[in-house]
């Protein structure tokens, strides 16, 4: 991959209308949020991991390279699985985050644990995306952190090889991320840790659950049996083959096609145990009228050309809500999503951008502290902004299917998570 960090003129791209149904079965990259994990557990384990079928994208790049930079070995094999080589991580070395969440809160505890310093820093937005609790848990769990100003990025880790660890209390009500970067590198801290979550609920259980899950595949002792509590003991990461499911977030923008055009997508290659939100995103797309099914062709998802509106908390799934707001903007019926403050922290403030981009195609749509209210009617095209953001240029993809002339002003933002969207999405849709 070349310059993960290379500016690109945005090219408008218009997201093409549907004459028919879409029928389409998929092979997708693998997740995201499993590949970050199996990559941060693999650079801290005793021994060498292979990751089969990892996202290949800049968000995983960035990790990878990031971890790299203090001194792991990450290799691609031959059969396009990275190959993770432990090596004890050492500073000087710097870490390029650009605009993932995953890189900026998960690689700055890996830091405390390398010897020497760890400089961070990444695209303009992301230093203003939420930090400073993690920083603030780091600290009096003994990682001498610099930050400068508001508590983001730019900082400076001060590793010392070894990291004291124990009890901390946070706020992660604006991230789940916090909790999940103190725990994968809590087994390599001296006295593990215990995170106790004081604030209002924490969101996206679902990958509090895959980060507990998966440490516990790395031969980890993690406990959340309490709520807002999480225990990790000291001890050693054992190296594994990772199996990189399909990534099921950004599956949805394909299965709201199936919905919107009455259509049928499958996903190729979806496991018959996973550990992302399926039955989150069963419900709501049944709820919004379409079918899910597990079949031995793969996750398949029917619609009937209809869809609903419907009252929903996302806290549980809150990357989803930009594509659910576009499938809310082409239904027979208002929709109310709520339990989303903090995507306002996300790639960017996603509750002001959706509200700003569909009210300028005529929407109805009402911005709330945490959530979206939808009045569906008749849509014009125009321009979508994206705001490097790669779910919103899904939004305005979905939106495109039955809205002509929708154009986004940015597609090549994808490929923060998926570098082939723009033509697997026109190939769908068009055939071509
Ligand atoms: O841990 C992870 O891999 C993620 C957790 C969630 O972050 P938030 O809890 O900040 O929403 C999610 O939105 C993000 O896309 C990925
Ligand atoms: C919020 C997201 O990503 P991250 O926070 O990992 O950058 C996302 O992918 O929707």
């Amino acid at each position: 991959m070349g310059n993960l960090t290379a500016t690109r003129p945005p090219q408008p791209w218009t997201a093409p209308t549907a004459s028919d149904p879409v029928t389409a079965t998929l092979r997708l990259p693998g997740s995201k949020s499993m590949t970050a994990r199996a990559l941060v557990l693999s650079a801290l384990a005793a021994g060498p991991s292979t990751l089969a079928r990892p996202l290949r994208a800049r968000d995983t790049e960035l990790m990878a390279a990031g971890l790299r930079a203090m001194g792991a070995h990450v290799s691609i094999s031959d059969d396009e699985s990275w190959l993770v080589r432990p090596h004890p991580l050492a500073g000087p070395a710097h870490v390029d985050v650009g605009l993932a969440g995953t890189v900026m809160r998960f690689v700055p505890p890996v830091a405390g644990l390398a010897d020497g310093q760890v400089t961070f820093d990444g695209d303009p937005h992301a230093r203003t995306r939420p930090l400073g609790p993690l920083v603030g848990a780091l600290r009096s769990l003994g990682v001498r952190i610099d930050v400068t100003g508001t508590g983001s990025l730019p900082l400076t880790v001060l590793g010392t090889g070894g990291v004291t660890g124990g009890e901390v209390v946070i706020d992660a009500s604006v991230s789940s991320q916090f909790v999940s970067a103190l725990l994968l590198a809590a087994p390599r801290f001296d006295r593990g840790v215990v995170v106790r979550h004081v604030g209002p609920p924490v969101p996206s259980a679902p990958h509090l659950r895959m980060t507990v899950q998966m440490l516990r595949a790395a031969g980890a002792a993690a406990d959340d049996s309490t709520p807002d509590v999480w225990t990790v003991e000291p001890g050693p990461l054992t190296g594994r083959g990772w199996e990189i499911e399909p990534d099921l977030s950004g599956a949805v923008p394909f299965f709201a096609a199936a919905l919107v055009t009455g259509g049928e997508v499958t996903l190729a290659g979806w496991p018959h145990s996973s550990a992302q939100p399926l039955e989150q995103l069963r419900s709501l797309l049944h709820r919004m009228g379409g079918e899910v099914t597990l079949t031995t062709a793969g996750l398949t998802v029917r619609g009937t050309g209809v869809v609903h509106g419907l009252t929903a908390d996302l806290s549980d799934v809150s990357e989803l809500t930009p594509v659910l707001t576009a499938l809310a903007m082409l239904a027979d019926s208002p929709s109310v999503f709520t339990g989303v403050a903090h995507i306002r922290g996300h790639e960017t403030d996603r509750l002001a951008a959706l509200a700003r981009e569909f009210a300028a195609l005529g929407a109805d749509i009402t911005e709330m502290p945490d959530g979206l209210e939808i009045r569906p009617r008749p849509l014009r095209g125009g321009m979508f902004g994206t705001y490097h953001d790669h779910r919103m240029a899904h939004a305005a993809a979905v939106t495109g299917l039955a809205v002509p002339g929708i154009e986004v002003d940015d597609v090549g933002c994808t490929s923060k998570t998926m570098p082939e969207f723009p033509a697997l999405w026109s190939a769908m849709v068009t055939g071509k």
